[in-house]
């Protein structure tokens, strides 16, 4: 089997394509296993379906299944186009949260959102505010002034409480820093697409930032987030890492 690693603003996952529509999650945990697998933050097969232009199966590291994943969409978008799946560089392609919109110029990938849900505005517990929010999957948020304040048994408290990833942002000048525990890693991961979303949308919410905002992750790489009528893209490079076969 034909596998791709690639690293979206850090955020790393492993691709493939298949005609065969089943469960992967044993792959996944196999494939994404970091000393005895290739390594990564996720797996995610594309597969044939009529209702667009493929349709993904996406599995955290662990093997737990997710709706959605902002830098795999990216991630996903340039594989289909550089391996010939979709002729032109705009794609949809069905995910568990619903279709969803890329565009590939280059190495630079924009990718539209499902329509975000606020969960819950503001609410406090462990000492900080936290808001509540589905950008296809759920994210707890909340901003801090000091980014070494994100603690990981923490975040895992919160992940496994509210069964959601877990964000601290600090927001300056108009840029907004993510950190984020990630469900499904069950640690930090160096970007997730979903999460930066999320802040970006508390930070609308808290009126710091305008429509269209830089965000940083963890990794430093720089993402542009915008919003227009109640939709939020995003934007940023992907880098194809390797192929193997195996
Ligand atoms: N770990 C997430 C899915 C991946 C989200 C993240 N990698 C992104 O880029 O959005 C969850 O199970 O809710």
């Amino acid at each position: 089997m034909t596998y791709t690693k690639y690293s979206a603003s850090g955020n790393d996952f492993i691709i493939c394509h298949s005609f065969v529509e089943k469960d992967y999650s044993t792959d996944a945990i196999k494939l994404c296993n970091r000393t005895e697998g290739i390594g990564a933050d996720g797996f995610v097969v594309l597969v044939p379906t009529n209702e667009a232009d493929f349709k993904w199966l996406f599995y955290n590291s662990d093997g737990s299944h997710a709706a959605m994943c902002g830098n795999a969409t990216r991630a996903c978008a340039h594989y289909a186009f550089t391996n010939g799946l979709i002729s032109s560089n705009e794609t949809k392609f069905l995910t568990g949260a619903g279709l969803i919109k890329s565009t590939i110029e280059n190495d630079i990938v924009e990718t539209q959102l499902t329509a975000p849900k606020v969960i819950n505005e503001e609410f406090m517990e462990e000492g900080f505010i936290w808001y509540l929010v589905d950008t296809g999957v759920p994210h707890l948020v909340t901003i801090v002034d000091d980014l070494d304040l994100y603690e990981h048994n923490l975040c895992a408290k919160m992940r496994y409480k509210h069964n959601a990833n877990v964000n601290f942002a600090k927001i300056e000048n108009g840029i907004i820093k993510v950190r984020t525990y990630e469900r499904g890693v069950e640690g930090e991961t160096l970007a997730c697409g979903t999460g930066m979303a999320a802040c970006f949308l508390r930070a609308i919410n808290l009126k710091l930032v305008n429509d269209t905002a830089f965000v940083y992750p963890k990794s430093n790489e720089q993402l542009t987030l915008s919003i227009k009528d109640g939709i939020i893209y995003f934007k940023g490079a992907v880098k194809k890492v390797f192929t193997t076969n195996i």
